[in-house]
Parts: structure tokens; C-alpha cells; sequence
């Protein structure tokens, strides 16, 4: 989604205006009764509607008051649907297994994975429309930074298509992504070590990588020796954190990366 930057609290959002891209957005996401769903940014409920029909327990963020009063009325009749009119951004969020449907405000993209995708995070699943560049940036083979790795090391994170800016109202100046994310099998207790590894190799992006991992541990995880580490993916880098990880002692993770 998509607001200007400098916009007023409901000024400049765009509405998903295409109710089959809403309804495709949240049948990918496979919600069953049984399951608790975070909608982030409800707006006018584009999206919270056919969440309603799923019969999951369904927690609608808004932020805007009108907005939050308006979905409040018109959600009166669904017990399965809650509004909660708060700021996405600092409310708790579940602590049991939770989904993640949602249209979210371009400017928030990184403050929102960052809190989804913590250590701690209870996120099973998520479908989302971004803005297209952000989904290309941390979808891609080799993500440019080290937190984009951390993300795509410990979730498969997959730019599913592209959503023309015509499919808003009013259409924003770019194209949105619908992005999946799904939680993978990286154990906690690796994730010290991962991180240790990804910010290492992150600050030398052209040295070899033997120059700084051990190279039958590098092989280990698929990595060559003389590879520079610029061109590692993710997935072998979580690899090598698996490996090297147990009977270490880590440093702690950054504070960023833990709220
Ligand atoms: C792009 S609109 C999407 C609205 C609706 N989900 C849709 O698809 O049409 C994003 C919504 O997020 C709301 N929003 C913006 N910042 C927010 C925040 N920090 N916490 C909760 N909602 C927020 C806006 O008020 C707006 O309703």
C-alpha cells in the first residue's frame, strides 16, 4: 500500500480496489477456523471482509479513529472479527501461532517485518502486499543487506506477483507485490551464531570466504572456499549457522533485531 511520505494520518492511503486481488490475497493464506489472524491497516475493510468469512479469530489493526469507528460498525455482527484501533507498530502481538494478512503503508514495511519477523515472533505465515521495489530487495537471490538476509535466512520469503497501482483507490505512483512469507525450520538456538555470520560476511562483501569461515564447514553448507561472500545466499548461510553453531558461545543479538 501506500502513502506519501509526509501524509496526514489517512491522507494519501490507497485502498485495495479489486475484490478478487483481496480474495486471492487472503485464500493464499490457507486460514483455517481454528486460526488467529493479524490484519494490519484494516482501512475500510477491503480485506477484513472475506477475513470474516473464514470463521479464523480475526484482529483488524486500524489506526486511523474514522476508519476504526467505521470497521467497528460494520463488523458489529461478526463475532470472529475484532477491531483494534491502535498503532500496528506498538501493539503486543500474539503470543500464540498467528497469520499475517495485510495491505500495509509503503513507510512501514521495515518497521513492520522487523517486529514479524523477531527471534521471539509467534508469525506462522504471512501474505502481504508491499511495494513492489521492497518485495524485489528482500526476495532477491543474494539480499544487499545483512538484516534482509536475517529475514530470508529464517523465512522462505516469495514475491508471489506483481500488483498494477490501478488495482488502488486512488492509485498510488507505484506497483505493489503480493509477498508470502513463510516461517522455515531455522532452529532458535542457531540464531546468535547466524547473525554473527551474516554481519561478518556482510562487511566484507568481496573477501573470500575462507578468509573468514572455515572452509570444511563452508563446503559443509555449499559455499565455496574462494566464493566471495556478496554471493551467498541466505539459505547457506543458515546452513553454516546450523553447522558451527552448537557447543559455541554467540554474542547476544542487537537490540534492534530483538523487539
Ligand atoms: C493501504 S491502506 C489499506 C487499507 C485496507 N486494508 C485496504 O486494503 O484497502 C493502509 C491502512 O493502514 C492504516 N495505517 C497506517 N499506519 C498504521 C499504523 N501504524 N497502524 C495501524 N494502521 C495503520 C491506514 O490508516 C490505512 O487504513
Amino acid at each position: 500500500m501506500p502513502s506519501a511520505p509526509g501524509a496526514g494520518r489517512s491522507a494519501g492511503v490507497h485502498f485495495l480496489a479489486t475484490p478478487a486481488i483481496a480474495a486471492h490475497l487472503v485464500q493464499s493464506c490457507a486460514i483455517g477456523r481454528d486460526d488467529l489472524v493479524l490484519e494490519i491497516g484494516a482501512g475500510q475493510g477491503a480485506l477484513t471482509r472475506h477475513l470474516a468469512t473464514t470463521g479464523a479469530r480475526i484482529l483488524a489493526v486500524e489506526r486511523d479513529d474514522r476508519f476504526a469507528r467505521r470497521l467497528t460498525a460494520r463488523f458489529r455482527d461478526q463475532p470472529n472479527v475484532r477491531v483494534v484501533h491502535a498503532d500496528a507498530r506498538q501493539i503486543p502481538l500474539p503470543r500464540r501461532r498467528f497469520l499475517v494478512v495485510a495491505n500495509i503503508p509503503y513507510a512501514l514495511s521495515t518497521t513492520l517485518l522487523r517486529r514479524l519477523l523477531t527471534p521471539r515472533t509467534a508469525l506462522h505465515r504471512a501474505e502481504m502486499l508491499v511495494e513492489w521495489g521492497f518485495a524485489k530487495r528482500i526476495c532477491a537471490t543474494v539480499p544487499r543487506h545483512a538484516e534482509q538476509a536475517w529475514w530470508a535466512a529464517r523465512f522462505d520469503l516469495h514475491l508471489v506477483s506483481r500488483v498494477g497501482a490501478h488495482h488502488f483507490s486512488p492509485p498510488p505512483r507505484i506497483d505493489s507485490a503480493h509477498l508470502s512469507i513463510r516461517r522455515n525450520h531455522f532452529p532458535r538456538s542457531a540464531e546468535e551464531a547466524l547473525w554473527t555470520i551474516l554481519s561478518t560476511a556482510y562487511r566484507q562483501p568481496a573477501t573470500p570466504a575462507r578468509t573468514l569461515f572455515d572452509r570444511h564447514a563452508l563446503r559443509r553448507a555449499g559455499i565455496r572456499p574462494s566464493q566471495p561472500t556478496a554471493t551467498v545466499p541466505p539459505h547457506q548461510w543458515a546452513q553454516l549457522a546450523r553447522d558451527l553453531s552448537p557447543g559455541r558461545t554467540w554474542p547476544a543479538l542487537p537490540r534492534r533485531l530483538r523487539t
